[in-house]
């Protein structure tokens, strides 16, 4: 298997007719971590959508090698059904079987259906999926949003360990993120 490896070279964003940043680099290869911070609208979410393939660069390119898994504040999940088959349809198609359930506190929502459950409990559905997904690099905007203390330490914990096992993680948040060893890059220096 190749080894996982994303970057950003020289990355601009536009957004509407507005230059976010520019000038953008960096470089992440397995077991490396690296949080983005700055204050609200300064692009964070864009810069991460550019990371995923999801929007084109305005300037500079993106590298990108291993499955990307991206957390965002959609989960994916089928709002009608119950946890449990919501998650199955994409275990389903990852072709994995989930474990995460208890350290995610979800064992006892499975059979709640997902247009019930609290942003939080959502924030940790998605963690879930995201681990089924097997992804290289974990792409996380705002993953400790609306967790409690105790889940946010799981998902701290579940992201050291991916990247311990030679997993990236790409943290987009202006709240800390406690993990050992990973580097910042101030958006707001890049600003337009
Ligand atoms: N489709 C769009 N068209 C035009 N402008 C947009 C679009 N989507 C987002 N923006 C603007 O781009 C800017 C950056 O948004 P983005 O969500 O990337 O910021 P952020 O740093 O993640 O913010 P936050 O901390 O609030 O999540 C904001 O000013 C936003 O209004």
């Amino acid at each position: 298997m190749q080894e996982a490896r994303i970057a950003a070279h020289d990355l601009a964003c536009r957004r509407g007719d507005r230059l976010l940043f520019r000038g953008v680099s960096f470089a992440l290869a397995a077991g490396d971590a690296l949080q983005v911070v700055g204050a609200n609208g300064v692009g964070k979410s864009s810069l991460l959508r550019l990371m995923a393939g999801l929007a084109r660069p305005f300037a500079g390119r993106v590298e990108r090698q291993g499955a990307i898994g991206l957390v965002d504040e959609r989960p994916a999940l089928d709002p009608e059904l119950p946890l449990a088959r919501a998650l199955a349809f994409w275990s389903g198609i990852d072709g994995s079987s989930h474990c995460a359930f208890e350290a995610l506190g979800l064992d006892e929502l499975l059979d709640v259906p997902v247009r019930y459950l609290s942003t939080g409990q959502r924030k940790r559905a998605a963690m879930a999926r995201l681990l089924g997904q097997k992804a290289a690099v974990w792409l996380l905007d705002e993953p400790l949003n609306g967790l409690d203390v105790h889940a946010a330490r799981a998902v701290e914990e579940l992201t050291a360990s991916h990247c311990a096992a030679g997993g990236i993680a790409l943290v987009a948040s202006h709240q800390p993120f406690a993990l050992p060893g990973m580097t910042t890059l101030a958006l707001q220096e890049h600003a337009a």
